[in-house]
């Protein structure tokens, strides 16, 4: 041996210090990765029961990638969040990404809502460490429960470089949704979640992270909104078009202080002739008019009859979607082509 790899007089060489994990904030909302039912095989009533710290503990892999920082912010089902819970969320989340000790976030939130919730945080969120929303199908209780796996890969995901300045992702299924373009389309299956037209980002195979796609849309670092614009949500109503249809649902969200409608709209965002007239009485009180689709592919194109109506065209964002993009919209501007403008960024 050479003399100068001799360990010093008296003792070794001081162990080479490991590499420091990324430190990954694990927020915990609940949802079915928090459920448990009555025995395994019970994979459809359950209730909420376990904390996020629960669920960490049954994936003792994650502690592998990252030092993690657990945190219970709530513990509900997805479809009880409401516009409070979901600042609460996003606000909760910019705090963490603006703490210099944290280099990423998981969220686990039920999967009902989870991409409203998603696509919300990616338009105000200002930040481009990864954040990655994670949510299961099946209960933590369930043979085959597929909580811990998505939650794995939700680690995998975060602790990846390549997951930066993506915006908001959606892990699921071996799945990397945008939180853009993703939807859930299926009512228990674990494989509930498309990005139909526009595909995954990517996936993760064989424990690694694969990207094959970049979201184009602008998000998060990129976006105007901003959580500190914002005091509380505007409220925004969904109204579903359908044959026969009536006048009165518009009237009622207009008279409860509505600020704006977005109709899930038949086809290619046609109006029916109660729809029209509520475009119209909407106009007439200022509300602001988003035509969606009830269809669920494709972009409504602009008509002519928008600049007659003061319609806005939600291009491929479905009702829900629109939605949260027409609430921040308004928390910045009344201006109908300033909206329309911001129905083709977003
Ligand atoms: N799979 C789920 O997470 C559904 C549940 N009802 C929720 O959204 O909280």
């Amino acid at each position: 041996m050479h003399p100068d790899s001799l360990p010093p007089a008296g003792g070794a060489f001081p162990s080479p210090l490991p590499a420091a994990l990324p430190r990954i904030a694990l927020l915990g909302t609940g949802g079915t990765i928090a459920a448990s039912a009555r025995d395994a095989v019970q994979l459809h009533d359950y209730r909420v029961t376990e904390g996020v710290d629960a669920i960490l503990a049954a994936v003792p892999q994650v502690r592998e990638l990252a030092e993690v920082h657990c945190e219970q912010l709530m513990n509900v089902e997805s479809h009880e969040i409401d516009d409070a819970g979901l600042l609460a969320i996003a606000r909760r989340v910019q705090a963490l990404l603006d703490d210099d000790g944290i280099d990423g976030v998981v969220l686990t939130h039920g999967t009902d809502t989870l991409e409203e919730t998603a696509y919300f945080l990616n338009l105000v969120l200002d930040s481009a460490k990864p954040v990655v929303i994670v949510g299961a199908m099946r209960p933590a209780s369930a043979l085959s429960a597929d909580g811990p796996l998505n939650l794995l890969n939700a680690f995998r995901l975060a602790t990846c470089a390549e997951a930066a300045g993506k915006g908001v992702l959606v892990m699921l299924n071996d799945r990397i949704g945008a939180a853009r373009h993703v939807t859930k389309m299926h009512t228990t299956a674990t494989d509930a979640f498309f990005s139909v037209e526009q595909g995954s980002l990517g996936e993760i195979a064989g424990g690694v992270v694969h990207f094959f796609n970049a979201p184009t849309r602008r998000h998060t670092v990129h976006s105007e909104f901003s959580l500190a614009d914002i005091g509380e949500l505007p409220q925004v109503d969904i109204i579903f078009d359908h044959l026969g249809a009536g006048t009165h649902l518009y009237r009622a969200a207009i008279a409860a202080g509505a600020r704006g409608i977005v109709l899930a709209a038949t086809g290619n965002g046609s109006l029916s002739p109660s729809a029209r007239q509520g475009a119209e009485e909407a106009k007439r009180h200022g509300v602001a008019f988003v035509r969606a689709s009830r269809v669920g592919q494709g972009v409504v194109t602009d008509s002519a009859d928008d600049a007659v109506l003061g319609t806005i065209a939600a291009n491929s964002l479905n009702p829900q979607k629109a939605r949260l993009l027409l609430m921040l919209a308004l928390c910045v501007t009344r201006d109908t082509d300033a909206i329309r403008e911001c129905f083709r960024r977003y």
